[in-house]
């Protein structure tokens, strides 16, 4: 599945006096199947907008968001959304909440408990099935969502940082598994940081945005994502000299729009 964004721009109209907000300007960006798309920049760049634009939450001010080729009007079971906040439902257990999405589509409980079963071991949950989700860490919990996200077989995993409240070894390890079950499912991801290594690791492709307006003012293709795929440690990775030097190539970019835009 091939998402191209063409000239879209968003923005949010005057609410209590206050001026209306340019979200994003213009944004012109193409995410084709099997890609890892990471948005990096400022808090207020547009990132999170960006991403409603995706999931057909939001619709542009003027331009297209196209699926396909076909206009996206709404959201859709070929888009899922993975949030920081993980939002599972409480009162459920660990395989009800990862099983939600198909009972919403009409399952029938035997078809999608045992779709929930390959999802819950993918994501090193088994063990944890009859669990209430309240019970569990943190990131547990996020892997919960992740299953959660990944039971409808969306072909466009959108993730609005799913790490972000995670410790540094729960999230270092969350961010393998993910790569891991991007490589295995083949699904186009967006997924949205504030952590420049991460971006890095992560990423087929990065999207530096800047703010006021939200608009993309750099793009790399990333090689890093695809080493770890291969058998390359990510410490290693992440402290070889070729991803030390684009950190800091992007840390200063990021640090110039910034005084830039301030
Ligand atoms: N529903 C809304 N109504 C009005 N303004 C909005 C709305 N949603 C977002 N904005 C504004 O649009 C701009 C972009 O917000 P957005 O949440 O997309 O940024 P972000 O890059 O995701 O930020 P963060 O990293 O802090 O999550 C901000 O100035 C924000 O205040």
């Amino acid at each position: 599945m091939a998402l191209q964004i063409r000239q879209a721009s968003v923005e949010f109209p005057a609410v209590d006096g206050r001026a209306p907000v340019e979200a994003l300007r213009k944004i012109e960006l193409s995410i084709e199947p099997g890609d890892f798309t990471v948005a990096l920049g400022a808090s207020g760049c547009g990132k999170s907008t960006l991403l409603n634009l995706i999931a057909g939450f939001l619709s542009p001010s003027s331009g297209a968001i196209l699926l396909d080729g076909a206009p996206v009007n709404g959201p859709g079971a070929d888009r899922s959304v993975v949030f920081q906040k993980h939002a599972l439902l409480p009162w459920l257990n660990v395989r009800d909440n990862v099983a939600f999405g198909l009972k919403l589509q009409g399952s029938s409980k035997a078809e999608r408990y045992a779709v929930a079963e390959k999802f819950i071991a993918l994501l090193g949950l088994s063990g944890f099935e009859t669990s209430p989700v309240y019970s569990l860490s943190g990131g547990m919990q996020q892997r919960v969502g992740i299953a959660r996200a990944l039971t409808c077989d969306p072909k466009l995993l959108l993730m609005d940082e799913p790490l972000g409240a995670l410790d540094a070894l729960t999230r270092e390890r969350a961010q393998e598994l993910i790569l891991k079950i991007w490589s295995e499912t083949e699904k186009s991801v967006f997924f949205i940081t504030h952590s420049v290594e991460e971006a890095l690791f992560m990423g087929t492709k990065l999207v530096v945005m800047s703010p006021r307006p939200g608009r993309i003012a750099h793009m790399f293709d990333l090689p890093f994502s695809r080493r770890f795929c291969d058998g390359q440690s990510a410490r290693s990775i992440k402290a070889s000299g070729d991803f030390i030097a684009l950190r800091e190539k992007v840390l200063a970019i990021i640090f110039a729009d910034e005084e830039e835009a301030a």
